[in-house]
C-alpha cells in the first residue's frame, strides 16, 4: 500500500515539481546487466529509459499484478547502461565541489541495492583506468588542480574523516580504536561526529595513504561516509570561506527477506534496513509542505545527513538501479526514493570565516551593543513593587496609559489593578526582570569570554612576532653562511695554487737530483785529478774544465734560486714535509761542496796532468766538445814532449856541471842526486806514458762509440720518410699538448672535487633548510589551527550576541506593551484555565512578595 502511494505521489508530483537551486538533486544510473542476470532473464529490462525528459517507467511483471499499468519518475538526469563515469561526475559532482569552493556545503550520496554500483560510481580507483575513476578520485584531483590555479593569496586547508556506520554504531576509519561515536550539533559547526579524527592533508596522494581507499571500502552491510573540510583564507584579508563536502556510499536496499539470511546476518540486514527506512521516514517528511518532526534523532545516519536533508547543504542524490527485471520491486524502491528526494528544499548558505579585524570590529560593535544595553538595564531598573491590601472598592481595570514617559513600574499596575490581567502583567514584567537578569549574566560572562580571546589574540600575536624574529635570524644566518662559504672557496682555490706550485718544485727537483748525479760525478773527477797532479799538466785544459763547472754550478744555483723563490713567494716552508726539508737542505750542502771544490780547482798548478773525459761523459757531449778534447789531448802530448826535451836538456847540463866542476861537488854526492833524480823522472815519465797510454786508449774507444752512436743517428734520420719526420714533430706536439690536458685534467679533478664538498655542503643546507621549514609549518599549522579554534569561540560569542540582542528587543517590545495587550493562553490539558490562572497567579505574588492572595481569600 505505502509502496503504491509513494509511487502514485512521485508520479504525478513528478511533473509538477519545480526544482530550482536550492532543492536536491537527483541523478538516476542504470548499470549493464551482470551476466547472471543476462542468464536469469535474457535481455529483457524493467525500466523504459527517456533521457532527454529525464524520466523512467517501470513496468511491473506480472506476478506483482498489484501495481498495474507502468509508473513514471522523473529525475534531474537520467543516465543509460552506457553512461560513462565522467558523464555522472559532470552531472552529479562537479556542481558540488565547485559550490564546496564557493564555501558552500555539499554532500553525494549514492542509494541502491546491493551490486546496483554505488561503490563503483563513488570510489572506483585509478584499477580500472582513469576513464573508470569514480567520484572521489575525480573530485580530489580537480580540488588539486583548482587549488593550483588559484591565486598565491588564497591559503587552503583541508581536513579529511571517514566513518562507518555499522548496526547504528559510528566507527573511525583513520582510527579504528574509535568505535560508537556520538553526533552533537553545534551553533558554530552545525552536525558535528564527536571525537572523530581529522586528519590534515596536503596532496591527492596524502588522501589516498590516509584513507587506504582499496581496504576501507564498505561492506554491503554498512554506510561509509567520507567527509572534507575545505578552509580558504585570503591571506591578504585574513577572511575566507569554508566548505564541507559528504560523499556517502550507503548500504545496499534490499529487504531483510529478499536475502534469506540468517543469524547475526540477518541483524545486520534489519539493523541495515531500519536505517534506510528512517531515512526514507525523513525525505518523505521533508517532503511534505509543512513539515513539524522529522525523525533525524532515530538512527546515527539520519543524524550525521540531517545537514544533507533539509539543512545547509546542496545535495546530488545518485540512484543506481539494476535494469534486470529479477529487481525491479528494488529498483522501484530506489527510483521513489530519488523521486521524493529531489522535492527537498535545502537551505545552503556560504561559510564565511570572518578576519582577525572583521572579529575585532565585530568585537567593538558588540561591546557598543553591550554597553548600549547596560545603559538601558540600568535605565530600566524597575523598583521592588510592593503591593497594597486589597480594595473592596477597587476599580475595574482601566485603560490605562501610564502617567510618566519611561517606563511603567509594576506598582502603578498593582495599584490600579488587582485583577488577572494586572497580575498577567505583573508576571510578564518579573519574566522580563528575570530575563534582564539573566541578560546581564550573560553579558558580564562574555564580556569576561572576550577578555579571554583578547589575551588568547595577544598571546598569538606575539607566537607570531617570534616566528618572524626567527625567520629574520634565520635569513641573517643564510647570509653569514654564504660569506663564509665564499671566504671557503678563496681558501681552497689558494690551497689548489699551491698543490700545483708544488707539483712544479717537485719537477724542479727532479732536475737538481739530474744536475746533483752530474756535480757528484764531477767531484769525483776533480778528486781524481787532485791525486793524479803531476808536472806537465795543461793549464788552459783545467781552466776550460774549470770554467765548464763553474757554468754548471751557476745552473745548479740559479735552480736552487728559483726554488728559494718559489718558496718564499708562496711562504711554504712551514708546510713543506720533512722530506723536501731535507732534500733543500742535502742540495744546499752539495752546492757548498761543489763551491769549495771548484775553488781548489782553480788554485790547482798550472802542471798538472791532462784532463781527459770518462766515457759516459762523452756519450752525453756535444761534437765541438770532442774535437776540442781531441786538440787538446794532443796538445799534452806536445807538452810531455816538450817536457821530456827539458829533461834531457837538463841531464846534459848536469854532465857538463858535473865535468866542469868536479872540485867541487863530490862523485858520489852528484851521482847519487843524480839517480835519484833520474829513478824519480823515470817513475814519474813511466807513470805518465801509462796513464796517457790508457787515455788514449779510452779516448780512441769513446770516439769510436760516439761515431757508431753519430752513424745509428744518422740512419735513422735517413731512414725516416717527410711524413714521418712531419708525425715526429706532430708526435712531439701532441705529446706537449697531452702534457697540458693532463695538466688541465688534474686541475678539473681537484675542481670537481671541491664542487662535490659544495654539493654536500648544499645538500647538508637544504635539508636543514627543509626541516625548519617542516617545524615552522607546523607551528603554522598550530597557530592556524588556534585561531580556528578562536574564530569558532568568537563567532559563538557573536552569536551569543545576538540571542542576547534579540531578547534586549523583546524585552524592550514587551516593556512598552500597554496593559490592555491580549496574552497569550497556555492550556494545560486537565486543568481549567480559570484555576490555571488562580494557581499560576498565587506562584507569581508568593515569588514576588509572598503570599498576600492567601489572607484575603
Ligand atoms: N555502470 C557500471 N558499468 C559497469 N560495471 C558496473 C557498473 N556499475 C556497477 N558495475 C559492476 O557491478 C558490480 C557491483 O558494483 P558495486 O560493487 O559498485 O555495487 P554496490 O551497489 O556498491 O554494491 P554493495 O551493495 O555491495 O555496496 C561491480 O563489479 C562493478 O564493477
Amino acid at each position: 500500500m505505502e509502496e503504491t502511494k509513494g509511487a502514485n505521489l512521485s508520479m504525478s508530483d513528478a511533473q509538477t515539481i519545480s526544482n530550482d537551486d536550492s532543492n536536491i538533486k537527483a541523478i538516476c544510473r542504470f548499470r549493464p546487466l551482470t551476466g547472471t542476470e543476462r542468464g536469469k532473464g535474457g535481455s529483457s529490462v524493467c525500466c523504459e529509459l527517456d533521457t532527454s525528459q529525464n524520466s523512467v517507467s517501470i513496468n511491473l511483471t506480472k506476478k506483482n499484478n498489484k501495481y498495474t499499468g507502468p509508473t513514471t519518475f522523473s529525475f534531474d538526469r537520467v543516465f543509460d547502461l552506457g553512461a560513462s563515469q565522467r558523464d555522472i561526475y559532470e552531472a552529479a559532482a562537479e556542481p558540488i565541489i565547485n559550490s564546496v569552493l564557493q564555501g558552500f556545503n555539499g554532500t553525494i550520496l549514492t542509494y541502491g541495492q546491493s551490486g546496483s554500483g554505488k561503490t563503483f560510481t563513488m570510489h572506483s580507483s585509478e584499477t580500472g583506468g582513469v576513464q573508470n575513476q569514480g567520484i572521489l578520485p575525480r573530485i580530489v584531483s580537480t580540488l588539486f588542480s583548482r587549488i593550483e590555479n588559484m591565486t598565491e593569496n588564497i591559503e587552503f586547508s583541508i581536513k579529511i574523516s571517514m566513518l562507518e556506520i555499522f548496526q547504528d554504531k559510528i566507527c573511525d576509519l583513520l582510527e579504528k580504536s574509535k568505535v560508537d561515536l556520538q553526533v552533537k550539533q553545534t551553533s558554530e559547526k552545525g552536525t558535528v561526529v564527536e571525537n572523530l579524527t581529522e586528519k590534515y592533508i596536503g596532496s591527492s596522494d596524502e588522501i589516498y595513504d590516509a584513507l587506504k581507499i582499496g581496504d576501507h571500502l564498505k561492506t554491503d552491510k554498512s554506510h561509509v561516509i567520507f567527509i572534507m573540510n575545505v578552509d580558504q583564507t585570503n591571506a591578504d584579508t585574513g577572511s575566507g570561506i569554508s566548505g564541507k563536502l559528504i560523499l556517502a556510499d550507503l548500504a545496499g536496499t534490499e529487504k531483510n527477506s529478499s536475502k534469506g539470511s540468517q543469524g547475526s546476518e540477518s541483524d545486520d540486514m534489519k539493523g541495515i534496513e531500519k536505517s534506510l527506512s528512517i531515512l526514507r521516514r525523513v525525505t518523505n517528511a521533508l517532503a511534505e509542505e509543512n513539515h513539524t518532526d522529522v525523525p533525524y534523532q532515530d538512527s546515527k545516519l539520519t543524524q550525521v545527513l540531517s545537514e544533507s536533508f533539509g539543512g545547509n547543504t546542496k545535495t546530488s542524490v545518485i540512484i543506481t538501479c539494476s535494469p534486470s527485471p529479477w529487481h525491479e520491486l528494488e529498483t522501484m524502491s530506489s527510483l521513489r526514493f530519488g523521486s521524493i528526494a529531489r522535492t527537498i528544499k535545502n537551505t545552503p548558505k556560504i561559510n564565511k570565516l570572518h578576519s582577525q579585524t572583521e572579529l575585532s570590529s565585530l568585537l567593538n560593535a558588540a561591546e557598543v551593543k553591550i554597553s548600549a544595553l547596560d545603559a538601558y538595564i540600568t535605565q530600566n531598573n524597575l523598583p521592588q513593587p510592593k503591593i497594597p491590601p486589597k480594595s473592596p472598592s477597587a476599580p475595574a481595570l482601566p485603560n490605562h496609559q501610564p502617567q510618566s514617559t519611561t517606563q511603567p513600574g509594576l506598582s502603578s499596575f498593582i495599584d490600579q489593578s488587582p485583577d488577572q490581567e494586572a497580575l498577567k502583567t505583573l508576571e510578564q514584567k518579573l519574566a522580563q526582570q528575570e530575563r534582564t537578569d539573566e541578560c546581564l549574566k550573560t553579558i558580564n560572562r562574555l564580556k569576561e569570554d572576550i577578555q579571554v580571546l583578547e589575551g588568547r589574540i595577544e598571546v598569538l600575536e606575539e607566537e607570531k612576532l617570534k616566528v618572524e624574529l626567527e625567520k629574520e635570524g634565520f635569513m641573517g644566518k643564510n647570509s653569514l653562511m654564504f660569506k663564509l662559504q665564499g671566504s671557503i672557496d678563496l681558501a681552497e682555490e689558494r690551497h689548489e695554487i699551491i698543490k700545483l706550485q708544488e707539483e712544479k718544485i717537485k719537477v724542479k727537483d727532479k732536475e737538481v737530483e739530474v744536475f746533483k748525479e752530474k756535480v757528484m760525478e764531477l767531484m769525483v773527477k776533480l778528486k781524481k785529478y787532485e791525486n793524479d797532479k803531476a808536472p806537465g799538466s795543461d793549464p788552459k785544459e783545467i781552466t776550460n774544465s774549470s770554467i765548464r763547472l763553474k757554468k754548471e754550478i751557476m745552473a745548479l744555483r740559479h735552480i736552487m734560486n728559483l726554488k728559494d723563490e718559489i718558496l718564499s713567494k708562496l711562504k711554504l716552508t712551514e708546510d713543506l714535509t720533512d722530506e723536501d726539508r731535507n732534500k733543500i737542505i742535502i742540495n744546499t750542502r752539495m752546492l757548498e761542496e761543489i763551491e769549495k771544490a771548484s775553488s781548489k780547482y782553480t788554485k790547482i798548478p798550472t802542471k798538472m796532468v791532462l784532463v781527459k773525459e770518462t766515457d759516459t761523459d762523452t756519450l752525453s757531449l756535444s761534437e765541438s766538445e770532442v774535437e776540442q778534447i781531441v786538440i787538446n789531448q794532443k796538445m799534452i802530448h806536445a807538452r810531455i814532449e816538450e817536457e821530456l826535451a827539458t829533461k834531457r836538456s837538463m841531464r846534459k847540463e848536469i854532465e857538463d856541471i858535473k865535468y866542469q866542476d868536479e872540485d867541487q861537488l863530490t862523485k858520489e854526492v852528484v851521482q847519487a842526486k843524480m839517480n835519484e833524480m833520474k829513478e824519480s823522472f823515470d817513475k814519474e815519465r813511466e807513470h805518465l806514458l801509462s796513464d796517457l797510454g790508457n787515455r788514449t786508449q779510452k779516448v780512441k774507444q769513446l770516439e769510436m762509440e760516439l761515431e757508431i752512436q753519430r752513424e745509428e743517428y744518422k740512419k735513422l734520420e735517413k731512414s725516416l720518410t717527410e711524413e714521418e719526420f712531419s708525425m715526429k714533430i706532430q708526435i712531439e706536439q701532441l705529446q706537449r699538448q697531452v702534457d697540458q690536458m693532463n695538466l688541465m685534467y688534474h686541475h678539473e679533478v681537484s675542481s670537481n672535487n671541491v664542487l662535490k664538498v659544495d654539493v654536500q655542503l648544499y645538500e647538508k643546507k637544504i635539508l636543514k633548510r627543509d626541516q625548519r621549514i617542516a617545524t615552522l609549518e607546523k607551528s603554522y599549522k598550530t597557530l592556524s589551527e588556534q585561531a580556528q579554534e578562536m574564530k569558532s569561540e568568537l563567532m559563538n560569542a557573536q552569536k551569543q550576541m545576538i540571542k542576547l540582542e534579540t531578547l534586549r528587543r523583546e524585552s524592550l517590545v514587551l516593556s512598552r506593551i500597554p496593559t490592555q495587550a491580549k496574552m497569550i493562553k497556555r492550556i494545560k490539558t486537565g486543568v481549567k484555565p480559570r484555576e490555571i490562572q488562580k494557581d499560576y497567579r498565587n506562584k507569581i505574588v508568593e515569588r514576588v512578595i509572598g503570599d498576600p492572595f492567601n489572607s484575603s481569600e
